[in-house]
């Protein structure tokens, strides 16, 4: 697989993204974390009326791509009704649900979408799942949670049927687990192929302990995917 191909099919799809659904009323617009949503904050960043809106950061990275785009920071405290919103995902379904936190950036995310009239995802193709969550992403369902309850949740986590349970380690850049932009833990929970998304995020949810999950149910507006020839496909309700 060419690395050029996808990110080339990245570009496309946040160009196209931005292009078909920027409202020019906009005022306060929401900017995800990941490798895609880089292009967002650049087809942003070459719009005339740039300096009419503010961006809602989702974490460390979002709130450079903002600055570094010439783009106006704010914060979802001072703007919590968000116009629209842009984001990856590590994976989409063919009901618009999605598994997020891949980069570890699920929490911010989900508190930006959810305050977002349009919530707009932006990926490639290998993050279109033919059904299914959890088909495409195999790495497990990202899980932040507070650092002291790991053991605990794991167990939970098991016992809600998990096949496999990890807690995300920061391998050659960092001894120890990850620590996300809100100084939680991350676990990746492998459920197979998920069949209800809401059951289970409910499930995983009141486990005491857990911040928030990287399932996304019923908040999408549409997802435009770049292609492997280079169109862009676009998905919707
Ligand atoms: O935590 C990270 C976010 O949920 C990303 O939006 C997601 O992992 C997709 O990232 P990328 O665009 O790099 O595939």
């Amino acid at each position: 697989m060419s690395t050029d191909l996808v990110e080339q099919a990245k570009k496309s799809a946040a160009y196209k993204a931005v292009d078909e659904n920027f409202p020019e009323s906009a005022k306060v617009v929401g900017i995800g974390s990941g490798s895609t949503v880089i292009y967002v904050a650049e087809r942003l960043g070459q719009l005339r009326n740039k300096s009419g809106f503010v961006c809602i950061p989702t974490g460390f990275q979002s709130k450079q791509l903002i600055i570094d785009n010439g783009l106006s920071l704010g914060s979802i405290e001072q703007y919590s009704n968000i116009d629209i919103a842009f984001d990856g995902a590590d994976e989409v379904d063919t009901d618009l649900n999605l598994i997020k936190g891949g980069g570890a950036c699920l929490f911010q995310e989900k508190l930006v979408a959810i305050a977002s009239k349009q919530f707009i995802v932006v990926a490639d193709y290998r993050k279109r799942s033919p059904s299914k969550l959890g088909i495409q992403w195999t790495k497990g369902v990202p899980i932040e949670i507070v650092p002291n309850s790991y053991a605990k949740i794991t167990n939970d986590l098991y016992d809600l049927g998990a096949k496999k349970v990890i807690l995300r380690q920061g391998g050659s850049s960092k001894a120890g687990p990850v620590v996300t932009d809100n100084n939680n833990f991350l676990i990746d929970a492998d459920f197979g192929e998920i069949a209800d998304p809401v059951k289970l995020h409910t499930q995983i949810k009141l486990l005491v302990g857990v911040v928030e999950t990287g399932l996304f149910t019923d908040i999408t507006t549409k997802a435009y995917f770049g292609e492997e020839n280079g169109q862009v496909g676009v998905l919707t309700k």
